[in-house]
């Protein structure tokens, strides 16, 4: 319970449409913004007890920043605020460093912080942009420890403390750079394979036509759409004829070749609008949206009239195809599974008339 509500917490202004990286910077910010506002409040108030003033207000306008950085995040929708948000938080936190290091912090430890930034920037602003802000960082933190009679710095450190602190910030900066870029590699790597994974998932590899998962993915949208437009979307059910006969006389080889001539036949005849799939073995689903089943069915006869005058080559062989066809139509009376049954009825009857023929549901 209480874990689901920190997720929901930590995860709140991220939205599944924005990309991985933005929604991973939005978490982040969430939980940077929150700790860093809890540190900088409890630093604050324990300064002004301890009546350095200053230092108390920079912590206290700090942690407000924070905040603000945070609920960015939590209300804002725009991916261009969420950058802003991030970076206004990385810059707070270098201004706040800076002026640690100047004022030297509780007994001239404050320069020990800056060894949060480069992962903290680096997570924010990412690897090529977070490398300039650190060397940015890295300069003037050499101009305020090494340049001599520099009197804005009113802490006296030993030169070894500055050194080290120095050193230490490099490597912790080419650390924080070698993870963040493996983490980056293996963030592409790993959309690399989803998308591949993705579209293995809803594509019949022989046509690269959607399969039935990837077909029901893309029309969910779209008869959404058109049943609150009370628009009808046609189905139609192609079947090729006696394919059995294709693969027994000429070799599967052969019926695969035949497979792919016909998905290509199909979608360079269709709209772009519509979708085509292989449903099954030798079996096609078109939807049309906008489409009514009368007109779908004029589409159809074209398609059968063009498969049939369209004989498919395979090595010297040329192969004649027939396919016979069952249309209908999704509208506020039918829903989609019921006109699916309707088109495969029609398909049957359109077979059982002799093949080569588009039948229409009643
Ligand atoms: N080459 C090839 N053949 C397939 C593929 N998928 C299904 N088939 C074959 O398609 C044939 C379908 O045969 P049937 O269902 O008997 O139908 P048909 O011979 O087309 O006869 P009708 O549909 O009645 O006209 C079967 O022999 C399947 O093995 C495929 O991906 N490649």
């Amino acid at each position: 319970m209480i874990s689901d509500k920190l997720r929901q917490f930590i995860k709140a202004g991220s939205n599944p449409s924005f990309s991985e990286e933005d929604n991973r910077r939005i978490v982040v910010v969430n939980l940077f913004g929150f700790t860093g506002c809890l540190i900088t409040v409890f630093l604050s108030l324990r300064a002004l007890l301890a009546n350095e003033v200053m230092l108390g207000a920079a912590l206290m306008i700090a942690s407000v920043v924070f905040l603000f950085s945070m609920l960015t995040m939590h209300i804002s929708e725009n991916v261009k605020s969420h950058v802003f948000a991030a970076n206004l938080l990385v810059v707070t936190l270098m201004t706040l460093l800076l002026y640690l290091i100047i004022m030297g912090g509780k007994a001239n430890t404050g320069p020990i912080w800056i060894l949060i930034l480069p992962p903290v920037t680096l997570f924010m602003s990412g690897l090529k942009r977070g490398l300039w802000m650190l060397l940015l960082f890295l300069l003037v933190i050499c101009t305020l420890f090494f340049v001599p009679g520099l009197s804005i710095v009113e802490a006296d450190y030993a030169m070894d403390f500055k050194t080290r602190v120095t050193y230490v910030f490099m490597t912790v900066t080419f650390l924080s750079s070698v993870y963040e870029y493996s983490r980056q590699q293996t963030y592409a790597e790993i959309h690399a394979l989803r998308q591949q994974f993705e579209h293995q998932a809803t594509h019949d590899p022989l046509t690269h036509l959607f399969n039935r998962r990837g077909l029901i993915k893309q029309i969910e949208p779209e008869l959404a759409r058109a049943k609150r437009q009370q628009s009808s979307t046609a189905l139609v059910l192609l079947d090729i004829d006696r394919f059995k006969r294709i693969n027994d006389e000429y070799g599967h080889d052969a019926g695969d070749k035949v497979l792919q001539g016909i998905a290509v036949l199909l979608n360079n005849a269709m709209r772009q609008q519509d979708y085509v799939s292989r449903w099954g073995g030798e079996e096609f689903l078109l939807v049309l949206p906008d489409t009514s089943k009368e007109n779908a069915y004029h589409v159809a006869d074209k398609l059968r009239f063009e498969i049939a005058q369209t004989p498919q080559q395979f090595e010297s062989f040329t192969i004649d195809i027939t396919a016979s066809f069952g249309v209908s139509e999704v509208n506020s009376l039918v829903d989609y599974d019921k006109a699916l049954t309707q088109a495969d009825k029609a398909m049957y009857k359109a077979k059982q008339a002799g093949r080569n023929t588009v039948m229409m549901s009643n």
